[in-house]
């Protein structure tokens, strides 16, 4: 039976569109929310045309980084449309539990239309809740492995965010944190910054999406190095930090244990 939970509410869901965006600067959590409201009903089609198809082998990589198998109890953070976390109800099949939290309503409404739309034992595992990843609604110890795609550079406090990984993960656990790579090599960070400016905006552009997606440069270049974010989840308590490029190093994926 599929379930999803609202806890929280969005104070800015109501606002004019006018007052939602100032061009390209969306910084506060709110704003985010909103932005992520918005292209929630073409996101999933976006992923595959600017990707190629190639973001659903960069989801199975960080699945298989996390060691998760039969049985787990598992949580995908900022789960979105819900990539991960049906890939993750696959691992831990129809005796295991998958829990997907996101603060945005309108994505986990198409995540819990494509649960209802194809059954499958193991999709019966999978509850989807709404929360913040800076203030998860679970008690501590509770999963045996974690995902987040595409989420940490969008939260604000990802300090924060990473305290609230490591709380709520088992001891010996792993988390699989993928998203786009801040690179230190000027040749990739320009060809990313090229690739969006050339072909992600012009793209959303047609979907009047154009704003929506100019925010991804800026997030970014205000996004961690794998250098810097593994210190970050050492600092917040992980025993061991990993952060690996593929792609040419367009992406990234950092896998740490508690
Ligand atoms: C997975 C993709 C986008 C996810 C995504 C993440 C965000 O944080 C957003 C924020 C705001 C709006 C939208 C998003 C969002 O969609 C798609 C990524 C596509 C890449 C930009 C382009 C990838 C190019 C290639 C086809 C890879 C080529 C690999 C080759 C080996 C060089
Ligand atoms: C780019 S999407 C990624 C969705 C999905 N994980 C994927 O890989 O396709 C980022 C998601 O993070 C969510 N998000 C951003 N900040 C968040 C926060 N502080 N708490 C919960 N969800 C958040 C957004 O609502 C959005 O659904």
């Amino acid at each position: 039976m599929a379930s999803l939970q609202f806890g929280l509410s969005s104070s800015f869901a109501s606002l004019p569109t006018a007052s939602r965006f100032r061009r390209v600067s969306v910084r506060c959590s709110g704003d985010r929310q909103v932005l992520f409201n918005r292209i929630a009903p073409v996101y999933d089609n976006l992923n595959d045309l600017l990707s190629l198809g190639q973001h659903r082998v960069w989801k199975r990589m960080a699945i298989s980084w996390t060691g998760a198998k039969e049985k787990d109890t598992v949580l995908d953070i900022c789960c979105g449309s819900g990539d991960l976390t049906f890939l993750l109800s696959e691992k831990v099949g129809p005796t295991g539990k998958v829990i997907g939290v996101d603060f945005s309503k309108e994505q986990l409404n198409v995540a819990s239309s494509r649960q209802n739309s194809r059954w499958r034992a193991c999709y019966e595992s999978i509850e989807f809740v709404e929360g913040d990843a800076t203030d998860l609604p679970f008690s501590n110890c509770q999963f045996d492995a974690i995902t987040m795609g595409y989420g940490l550079r969008n939260v604000v406090d990802k300090k924060k965010a990473m305290q609230e990984m490591f709380r709520v993960l088992k001891p010996g656990g792993k988390a699989s944190i993928l998203d786009f790579n801040k690179s230190t090599k000027p040749f990739v960070a320009s060809f990313q910054e090229w690739m969006i400016d050339n072909v992600v905006v012009p793209v959303a552009t047609g979907y009047g999406l154009a704003e929506e997606y100019e925010y991804l440069k800026n997030s970014i270049r205000e996004f961690l190095t794998g250098k810097e974010l593994e210190e970050l989840a050492i600092q917040a308590g992980f025993s061991m930090a990993s952060h690996y490029e593929f792609s040419g190093g367009l992406m990234g994926n950092l896998v740490v244990t508690r």
